[in-house]
C-alpha cells in the first residue's frame, strides 16, 4: 500500500516520534546527574548513554523488517536526512569517555578554595571575591585557591580524555578531535582557521588599545610595583576568575564619572529583583518581537538557583529535552553578569523552540556560534540606555557624547575584553588534540597563549604541577570554545541586520529592536532553519551576507576606539612578553 517513498516516509515519521522519546529519556539522566552530582547518578547517566545508542540502532533496524530492498534503501536515505548516529557511538571508548567526563565535571563543580577552616566554592563565593574585592592579596587568595582546588585533580583525567576523544575521532574518520570539532563550521578546516585568525587580527589593535587604558588605571590603583607600565598585567585584577570579562571593575574605569553611569546590579538589588524577575524580563523581550514565549513547563522543570541540599553543576546551561520540554540550569545571582547570562541562555531556549519542528538531525545551530549569538544579540538591545530606562533599570536620561563613551566602555569591557580569551582557548585545545602540546607542557603552553593574546601574566609562578586550563569550565566540561569568539563578532552583524529590519536610524550602539515584529520575523526565520541549510545560507537569511564580518562590531565601538587612541597618546600599546615572570 502506497509507493515506496510514502511507506519509507511513514516509517521515518514513526521513527522520529520513537527516537524523540529515547532522546528525552537520556537527556533526563544527564540532567539528573548535572543537578545532583552523586556517583549513583553518574552511573545512571553513563548507562543511559550506552542504552540510548543501542535503542536507536535497534529502532533503525525495525525499518528493515519491511523485507523490501527498495524500501530499505529509501528508508536509509530518509534516515540519513532525519537523524544521525555518531559513527563512534556505543564503542567501549565512548562508554569510558562518559565516565571520565562525568568525573571531571564533578571535580570542577565541587572545587573549593580554603583559607584555614573557611572554604569557598566558585559560585557563589570566589567569583564574588574576584568581582568585588580591590585587595591585591585577597584577590590572589581566590585566584590561586581556585586553581589549586581544580587543576591538579583534573589533570590525570584530562590526559585520558584527550586520548579517548582522539580514538573516537579517528573511528569517525577525523584526524583528531579538534578536526572533528572544526568540521561543524564546514569541511575546509584550514579556510575556517584562517578566517577566524583574520577576524582576530582585525580586532587586535582595538583590544590592545583597551588593554593599555585598563593597565594604566590598574597601575594607578595597585601601584607601579604590581602593574608595570609596558608589561603584561597580573591576571587576577580584572574582576573575573579568567580575566575574560572586565565589567566588574567598570567603577575603576568610567571615562566620565560625573556623567550617566549604568549600574544595573545596584538598581536590581535596590529593586529587590528576584531570579524569576530576571527571566521574565528576558522572556518578555523575545515575546515583544513576536517570538516564542517559554512554555509553562519551563518554570516547573528548570533549576534557576543553586540547590541547598545537593551538589550541582553551576555553570549556566540551556537544555533541549525535545518534545517541547526546554529547561535551564543556573545558580543565578542578582547582578549584571547574571542578567546578561540569563539573556544569553534564553537565546538558546528560543532557538530550541524555533527549530523544534525540524527533523532531529536539523535541530541544532546553523553552526555552534549561531547558537551562542542569539541571546547576546538580544542583549545588545536590552542593555541600551533606552531599554534599561523602559524596564526601570536606569534612572537618568542623559544621552550626550560623554555618556555614550561611558556606555560603550561598559560594553567593551564585556565584548572586546573577551576576544583574545575566546580566541586562545581552542588554539590551546586544538594543539593538545593534534599532539603538538603534550601533558609535559600543558600549563606552560597555556600561559604562553594567555600572555601573547590577553597581555596578562600569572600573579604567582606556575609549574607543570598546575593545570590552569582545568580551572575553566569548558576544558573539563569538554565544551568547544571558538564558538564564543565567533559569536561575539557575528552577534553585531545580526544586530545590525535586525536594526535595519526595525527601521532604526540611530547609531548602532543605541539601537534596540524591542517590540519590532519585523526584526522578530528576520531573526525567527533564520532560527527556524536550524542546521537544515549551511551556516552561510543562514547568515544570508538574516544579514544578506555570506561570511563572518567584523565591520559591524568595529562600527558599533568606533566612538570608543577613537576616544581610547586619544587617552593612550602617552601610553605604550601592547606588552613586552619578556616579563612573563610573575610580579612578586
Ligand atoms: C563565554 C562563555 N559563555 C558560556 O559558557 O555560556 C563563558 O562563560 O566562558
Ligand atoms: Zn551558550
Amino acid at each position: 500500500n502506497g509507493t515506496v517513498k510514502q511507506q519509507a516516509i511513514k516509517f521515518v515519521m514513526w521513527y522520529q516520534h520513537e527516537a524523540e522519546k529515547i532522546y528525552h529519556k537520556n537527556t533526563w539522566y544527564q540532567w539528573n546527574y548535572s543537578t545532583n552530582l552523586t556517583s549513583h547518578n553518574a552511573k545512571l547517566s553513563a548507562e543511559s548513554s550506552i542504552n540510548t545508542t543501542a535503542a536507536i540502532v535497534a529502532l533503525r533496524r525495525k525499518g528493515h523488517s519491511l523485507q523490501n530492498v527498495s524500501i530499505n534503501s529509501e528508508i536509509d536515505r530518509q534516515l540519513r536526512i532525519a537523524t544521525f548516529i555518531p559513527a563512534s557511538a556505543g564503542s567501549p571508548e565512548s562508554e569510558e569517555l562518559v565516565g571520565v567526563n562525568n568525573e571531571m565535571d564533578r571535580l570542577y563543580s565541587t572545587g573549593k578554595a580554603c583559607n584555614g577552616t573557611t572554604c569557598y566554592s566558585l559560585n557563589p563565593g570566589l567569583d564574588g571575591i574576584l568581582a568585588k574585592s580591590r585587595d591585591y592579596n585577597e584577590l590572589l587568595f581566590a585566584w590561586h585557591g581556585w586553581r589549586n582546588g581544580t587543576g591538579p585533580s583534573i589533570k590525570p583525567y584530562y590526559i585520558k580524555y584527550v586520548s579517548l576523544m582522539n580514538t573516537l575521532a579517528k573511528q569517525a574518520n577525523y584526524s583528531d578531535a579538534g578536526a572533528r570539532w572544526r568540521s561543524r563550521y564546514g569541511n575546509n578546516s584550514k579556510a575556517f582557521t584562517d578566517n577566524v585568525q583574520k577576524l582576530w587580527l582585525q580586532l587586535k589593535p582595538f583590544y590592545q588599545n583597551l588593554h593599555a587604558y585598563v593597565r594604566k588605571r590598574l597601575r594607578e590603583k595597585y601601584g607601579a610595583d604590581k602593574v608595570s607600565r609596558t608589561g603584561p598585567v597580573p591576571a587576577h585584577l580584572f574582576g573575573n576568575m579568567w580575566a575574560q570579562s572586565w565589567i566588574n571593575i567598570y567603577d575603576m574605569l568610567v571615562p566620565y564619572p560625573k556623567k550617566q553611569i549604568l549600574d544595573v546590579t545596584d538598581e536590581m538589588v535596590k529593586q529587590n529583583y528576584t531570579v524569576k524577575k530576571i527571566f521574565e524580563v528576558a522572556d518578555e523581550f523575545f515575546v515583544s518581537m513576536g517570538l516564542e514565549r517559554v512554555p509553562k513547563s519551563f518554570w516547573k522543570n528548570s533549576m534557576l538557583e543553586k540547590p541547598k541540599d545537593r551538589q550541582a553543576i553551576c555553570h549556566a546551561s540551556a537544555w533541549d529535552f525535545y518534545r517541547g520540554d526546554v529547561r535551564f540550569k543556573m545558580c543565578t545571582q542578582i547582578n549584571f553578569d547574571d542578567f546578561l547570562t540569563v539573556h544569553h541562555e534564553m537565546g538558546h531556549i528560543q532557538y530550541y523552540l524555533q527549530y523544534g519542528f525540524q527533523p532531529l538531525n536539523y535541530r541544532s545551530g546553523a553552526n555552534p556560534a549561531f547558537h551562542e549569538a542569539v541571546g547576546d544579540t538580544i542583549s545588545l538591545s536590552v542593555t541600551t540606555p533606552d531599554h534599561l530606562r523602559k524596564v526601570g533599570l536606569l534612572k537618568s536620561s542623559e544621552n550626550d557624547q560623554e555618556s555614550a563613551i561611558n556606555y560603550l566602555m561598559l560594553q567593551a569591557l564585556d565584548k572586546i575584553a573577551f576576544l583574545p580569551f575566546g580566541y586562545l582557548v581552542d588554539q590551546w585545545r586544538w594543539k593538545v588534540f593534534d599532539g603538538s602540546i603534550t601533558p609535559e607542557n600543558y600549563n606552560k603552553a597555556w600561559w604562553e597563549l594567555r600572555t601573547k593574546y590577553q597581555g596578562i601574566i600569572p600573579p604567582v609562578s606556575r609549574t607543570e604541577e598546575d593545570f590552569d586550563p582545568g580551572a575553566k569550565y569548558h576544558i573539563p566540561g569538554s565544551t568547544p570554545y571558538i564558538r564564543y569568539f565567533i559569536s561575539y563578532i557575528i552577534q553585531f552583524q545580526f544586530q545590525k541586520a535586525l536594526c535595519q529590519a526595525a527601521g532604526n536610524t540611530q547609531p548602532l550602539y543605541l539601537c534596540s529592536v524591542y517590540q519590532s515584529k519585523e526584526a522578530g520575523k528576520r531573526l525567527g526565520d533564520m532560527l527556524k532553519l536550524g542546521r537544515s541549510k549551511s551556516w552561510e545560507d543562514a547568515m544570508e537569511a538574516i544579514t544578506g551576507q555570506r561570511e563572518m564580518d567584523a565591520s559591524a562590531i568595529v562600527e558599533y565601538f568606533k566612538p570608543l576606539d577613537d576616544w581610547l587612541k586619544e587617552q593612550n597618546k602617552d601610553e605604550v600599546i601592547g606588552w613586552d612578553t619578556t616579563t612573563t615572570k610573575p610580579q612578586v
